[in-house]
């Protein structure tokens, strides 16, 4: 086998962030510095910053489909995440898509962005609970977007394991419930089906978190492309997530993004001493 055919490769479907801290550049970034191909399929343009989403361009269903189609007749991909699908005709096309292509799914079901503004229609909540979950190999929705998707209130942890059971009798395999939004320690829930087990990590203080679930979500795909298991793949992702939340870079007036190049950069701070 080449070179070329053995290089993990990854596919996001996600929205554009013209800050780059989260959707399909965050994706980008977390495959490159994990040292996966990336491929990219882009669902909707926003116009953002860390303060907030100015406007938003809902791409067309058929052009979604054909990007995707585009990158996996030519290279293929080992694994694919969705983040931003912003309409139910595109949620159908993505639904599809990983069908016929037996994608390896992660599904971050994103609804908003930390600003608070919508990425999802809301009449779409149904479309990602029907059509996308039942494909989906990992799901791992935050406290606001696990409400949505189950109808019931979260907030400690044995409501996040309920959660998580519900959320897997929708049809993903296995999910991750994160616990970002929770004001104590930073701790998911994560379900295999059969058994719970906690990620933790400390919280860190500080407002640069645009895109923390994109970088998460990207992540498993990373390493799932890299042959881990699924629960390794979560459990390195949760590493990764937590150091580039560590080491962001502190730009922008709100919720700035963080930094997926720290090993690069101290590696090459190492060579110059
Ligand atoms: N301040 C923090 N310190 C450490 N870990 C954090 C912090 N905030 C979030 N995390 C972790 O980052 C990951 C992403 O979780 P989060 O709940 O922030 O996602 P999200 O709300 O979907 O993000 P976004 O919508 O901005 O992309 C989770 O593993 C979570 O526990
Ligand atoms: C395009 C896009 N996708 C996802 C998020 C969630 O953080 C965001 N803010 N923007």
């Amino acid at each position: 086998m080449s070179e070329e055919q053995r290089h993990p490769r990854a596919l996001t479907i996600a929205g554009s962030d013209s800050s780059a801290g989260a959707g399909i550049q965050a994706d980008l970034k977390t495959f490159a510095a994990l040292e996966v191909y990336g491929l990219s399929a882009i669902t909707a343009i926003t116009a953002q910053n860390t303060l907030g989403v100015r406007a938003a361009f809902e791409l067309p269903p058929e052009l979604v489909e054909a990007q995707i189609d585009a990158v996996l007749e030519d290279i293929g991909a080992d694994a694919a995440k969705t983040g931003m699908l912003a309409t139910a005709p595109i949620i159908e096309a993505v639904a599809r898509s990983v069908a016929r292509w037996q994608l390896r799914l992660v599904v971050d079901p994103v609804m908003a962005a930390k600003s608070g503004d919508p990425l999802l229609r809301p009449e779409a909540v149904a479309a990602l609970r029907g059509v996308l979950l039942p494909l989906a190999e990992v799901v791992t929705p935050n406290l606001p977007e696990a409400e949505m998707l189950t109808g019931r209130h979260i907030e400690t942890l044995e409501e996040m394991r309920e959660a998580a059971r519900a959320i897997h009798d929708l049809g993903a395999r296995h999910v991750v419930v994160k616990g970002g939004h929770r004001l104590d320690a930073p701790i998911d829930v994560y379900f295999d089906g059969t058994g719970f087990s906690e990620l933790r990590a400390e919280r860190i203080e500080t407002r640069h978190t645009h895109g923390t679930g994109c970088t998460f979500s990207a992540a498993i795909a990373a390493f799932l492309a890299r042959g881990l298991a699924v629960a390794e793949a979560v459990a390195e992702a949760k590493r990764y997530v937590t150091e580039a939340i560590r080491h962001a870079p502190g730009l922008g007036h709100g919720h700035g993004p963080t930094e997926h190049f720290w090993q690069w950069k101290q590696s090459k701070e190492a060579q110059t001493r």
